[in-house]
């Protein structure tokens, strides 16, 4: 398939396959509950592993539903279309992911008292899974050579615009004890502490026996074999995984195998200026300055 030109929504790009007018709309005017949990990413920063993650946190570690639901449908994003199609079979606590930047969460949200957990990921290695997704899905546009996409990814014309502005508007969005930030490379260091981590911010309370069933489950290996959360169950027209699988790598430092030392000082250089000033602060044991 030819990737259908994407569609402006307040300045961002966004693919049409999963994104309609009606979809925009309704996530607009979703009614958010205060039990509501959503876990918020940049695309490529985590969101499948939080899919797995929170129905087992929330439901002390019951494997069923991510044995049994896709997990586009388990945990749905926020934006896309098929929310209103599964919004009504949603187990409760209900969780959510989204790619949305602050400002376009619902009014309801912001006066809900539903958490956050906020998932950031070194921006070289989202670019990097971002340049094979741009290859593998059909709905995405063409990335052009490794150079181009990088072009692309510091100006933000990919979807959802520039990661920076992603992650300021998280950072200053002032949800106090409501939002919880973690680095995706503090998963994959330590999963089980992540884990833990969780737990306490959504007041679950669950046994280290559950918590060590549940990384076992959430690992890369164990989520590339089950087909409710790797998209083989999509068909290859809008996810070719002979070109390169949903679930590539899983690893942090991948960037070292694909940027040059031109490339990393001019991402760095345009990457440190545009967050100039910001405190990003600590993320659980890793300053988040550490892991750009
Ligand atoms: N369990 C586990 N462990 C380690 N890494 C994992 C895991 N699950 C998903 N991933 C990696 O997350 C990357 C995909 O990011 P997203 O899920 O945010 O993508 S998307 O925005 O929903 O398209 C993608 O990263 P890359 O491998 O670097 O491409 C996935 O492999």
């Amino acid at each position: 398939m030819s990737a259908t030109e994407y569609i402006k929504y307040h300045g961002l790009l966004l693919p049409p396959e999963a994104h309609t007018t009606e979809s925009l709309e309704y996530a607009q005017n979703f009614c958010v509950e205060d039990t509501d949990v959503f876990a918020i990413t940049y695309p490529k920063s985590g969101t499948i592993w939080m899919q797995e993650i929170l129905p087992l946190v929330l439901n002390g570690g019951d494997l069923t539903p991510i044995h049994t639901i896709p997990n586009w449908e388990r945990v749905p994003w926020l934006e896309e279309k098929q929310l209103a199609r599964v919004v009504d079979k949603l187990a409760s606590p209900r969780a959510l992911v989204s790619h949305f930047p602050y400002s376009l969460m619902p009014p309801s949200f912001c006066t809900s008292k539903a958490k956050v957990i906020y998932v950031m990921r070194n921006p070289k290695d989202i670019m990097v899974s971002s340049y094979y997704f741009h290859q593998m899905a059909g709905f995405l546009e063409d990335p052009g050579t490794f150079e181009e996409f990088m072009d692309k990814f510091l100006e933000g014309k990919v979807m959802f615009g520039k990661w920076t502005d992603h992650v300021k508007s998280w950072r200053n969005s002032e949800l106090g004890d409501r939002i919880m930030y973690i680095t995706y490379e503090e998963m994959v260091q330590d999963l089980p502490a992540s884990l833990r981590h969780i737990s306490d911010f959504l007041g679950c309370n669950l046994t280290e026996e559950v918590i060590q069933k549940i990384a076992e489950h959430c690992s890369f290996k164990s989520m590339q074999n089950n087909n409710m959360s790797n998209f083989s169950l999509i068909p290859k027209v809008y996810m070719d995984s002979d070109k390169s699988p949903f679930l590539r790598k899983g690893i942090a430092g991948d960037w070292k195998n694909h940027f040059s030392s031109e490339q990393l000082a001019r991402f760095t250089s345009v990457i440190s200026k545009e967050l100039e000033g910001e405190e990003l602060g600590v993320c659980g044991s890793e300053k988040v300055d550490d892991v750009l």
